[in-house]
């Protein structure tokens, strides 16, 4: 490796694109260091998937404590504490990011804990003021919160404070229709938030099936969750008792304890130094980057959200790994497949989803066969919880390939990541088909289906 720089690799931001990218170019014998302006992790584990996967947990207790009864169980003295919730949450984030800070030093990488900006067309300086120089720059800076600005916006909050709240509101206004919209209104509605959700649009995550959108629409309004479509921010007012008037677009104006924007997010590149160097970016700030993350400047890479492809953690993750193994590994460079990645939205119940949707195969194939389930699992016939789940199979009829399966229902999610295989490998409805259930699970209808 070339010794006329300081280091072969000089990764911007330590998040999951960055860590992942950094460790395996180290692994593969590079002189690397990394830069992160906040806490080793990135978003997914400070301050994203995480954490918020375990709020999910704790408040999706609120419903098997209820449930419970109609299986015998007593309960008394019910009594739910966000404090001990949030701080349990933030303790494992700590322990989490000491893991990946460990991780990183372990494979000799060396860490700045402070912002960095590139200076040079090889030179990175640190917000102290140091300057080094490397051979290869990889941003990894991820994204942030957008925040619309309207009178009074400066009141909003966004997922980042969610976390940290000192008290749970008791009534609060979510903007947005979007993953982190249904996913927080489900954690807040179950630890007894009274929750609006308020969308510019008439149709909540507009990427989703629409037969599983609907559902969870319904099911979320008979928890008491409220919708208001076409509603966009006119101005808040913080009024004397701390709580906040708002004007939205076509509604009468209302009071909320707090307001949190979900509005999607936008890249971080703002002040890089990208422009000194001939980065290009897209219309929405992202960096423009090719099937191996390589920007417009043959040595500077980009990988994750900052590229705006897939805001998900696998495939900054993969896209990290793709070029450290393409630029410091043995083998012949690599792209990631950006193709059948599944998703999940961790919604109160939540839902999961891999390939085509039924309109875009409807679009893209014309001849297709939708095969689906409309059950209530059996747990919720117990319990006498009125909540069905809805599985979709979508498949190619001209080859009986499998081009999409969606579901919403308890654990699909989980249920998801194993179907994807199958998706992702090309098999058919008739190779479902064959095989066996495994009775009585809800995944059973998967290859049950008529
Ligand atoms: C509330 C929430 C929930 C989510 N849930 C999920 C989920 O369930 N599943 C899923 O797959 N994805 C989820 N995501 C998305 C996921 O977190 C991101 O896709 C992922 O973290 C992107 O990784 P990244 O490496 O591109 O960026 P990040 O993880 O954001 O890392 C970028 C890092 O760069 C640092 N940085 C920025 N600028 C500089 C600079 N100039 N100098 C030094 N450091 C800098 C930042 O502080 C940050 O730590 C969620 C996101 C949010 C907000
Ligand atoms: N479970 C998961 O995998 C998960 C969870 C959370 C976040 N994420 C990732 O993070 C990204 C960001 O999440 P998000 O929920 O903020 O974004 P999103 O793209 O899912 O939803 C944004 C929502 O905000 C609305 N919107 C956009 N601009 C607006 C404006 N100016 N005024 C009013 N409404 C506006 C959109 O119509 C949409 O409903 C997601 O796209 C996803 O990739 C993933």
């Amino acid at each position: 490796m070339a010794d006329e720089y300081d280091f072969d690799l000089f990764t911007i931001g330590a998040g999951s694109g960055g860590v992942r990218a950094s460790r395996v170019a180290a692994a593969h014998g590079a002189r690397v260091a990394v830069a992160e302006e906040y806490r080793v992790g990135g978003t997914c584990v400070i301050r994203g998937c995480v954490p918020k996967k375990m709020l999910v947990y704790g408040a999706h207790f609120a419903e098997d404590l209820v449930d419970a009864r109609a299986f015998g169980w007593t309960i008394e003295g019910k009594r739910f504490d966000w404090k001990a919730l949030r701080d349990a949450v933030q303790t494992d984030v700590t322990r989490l990011e000491g893991l990946y800070g460990q991780t990183l030093g372990n494979n000799d990488v060396t860490i700045f804990n402070q912002r960095a900006v590139i200076t040079g067309p090889h030179e990175i300086m640190l917000a102290d003021g140091q300057k080094f120089t490397a051979k290869h720059i990889l941003i990894a800076t991820g994204a942030r919160p957008f925040v619309p600005t309207f009178p009074g916006s400066e009141h909003v909050i966004t997922s980042n404070e969610a976390f940290h709240l000192d008290e749970l509101p008791p009534r609060i206004l979510i903007a947005g229709g979007g993953y982190i919209a249904n996913e927080f209104a489900g954690i807040f509605n179950e630890f007894g938030c009274k929750v609006t959700i308020a969308n510019r649009s008439d149709t909540i995550l507009r990427s989703y099936d629409a037969a599983l959108r609907d559902r969870l629409l319904q099911i979320s309004i008979v928890k008491g969750i409220n919708f208001l479509f076409h509603a966009e921010f006119e101005s808040i007012e913080k009024q004397e008792d701390g709580t906040l008037l708002v004007k939205l677009t076509g509604q009468e104006p209302c009071v909320y304890d707090a307001v949190m924007v979900a509005t999607g997010r936008v890249p971080n590149v703002e002040g890089l130094g990208l422009e000194t160097v001939g980065v290009e970016l897209g219309a929405r700030g992202e960096i423009i980057v090719d099937a191996f993350s390589r920007t417009s400047v043959d040595h500077i890479h980009a990988v994750g959200d900052v590229t705006d492809r897939v805001q998900l953690t696998p495939v900054a993750i993969r896209e990290g790994q793709a070029f450290a193994d393409s630029t410091f590994g043995p083998g012949e460079p690599y792209a990631v497949d950006h193709s059948c990645v599944p998703s999940a939205v961790f919604s109160h119940p939540p839902i999961a989803a891999v390939g085509m949707t039924e309109s875009e195969a409807r679009d893209a194939i014309g001849n297709i066969a939708v095969y689906q389930s409309d059950f209530r699992p059996m747990k919720n016939v117990v319990a006498g919880r009125n909540e069905r789940s809805l599985y979709k199979m979508i498949v190619d009829s001209s080859s009986g390939r499998i081009v999409g399966i969606h579901m919403i229902g308890p654990e699909a999610p989980e249920i998801m990541q194993a179907a994807a295989i199958a998706v992702k490998a090309g098999l058919t409805k008739a190779d479902f088909d064959a095989t066996v259930a495994i009775h009585p699970t809800m995944a059973e209808e998967l290859v049950l289906f008529k």
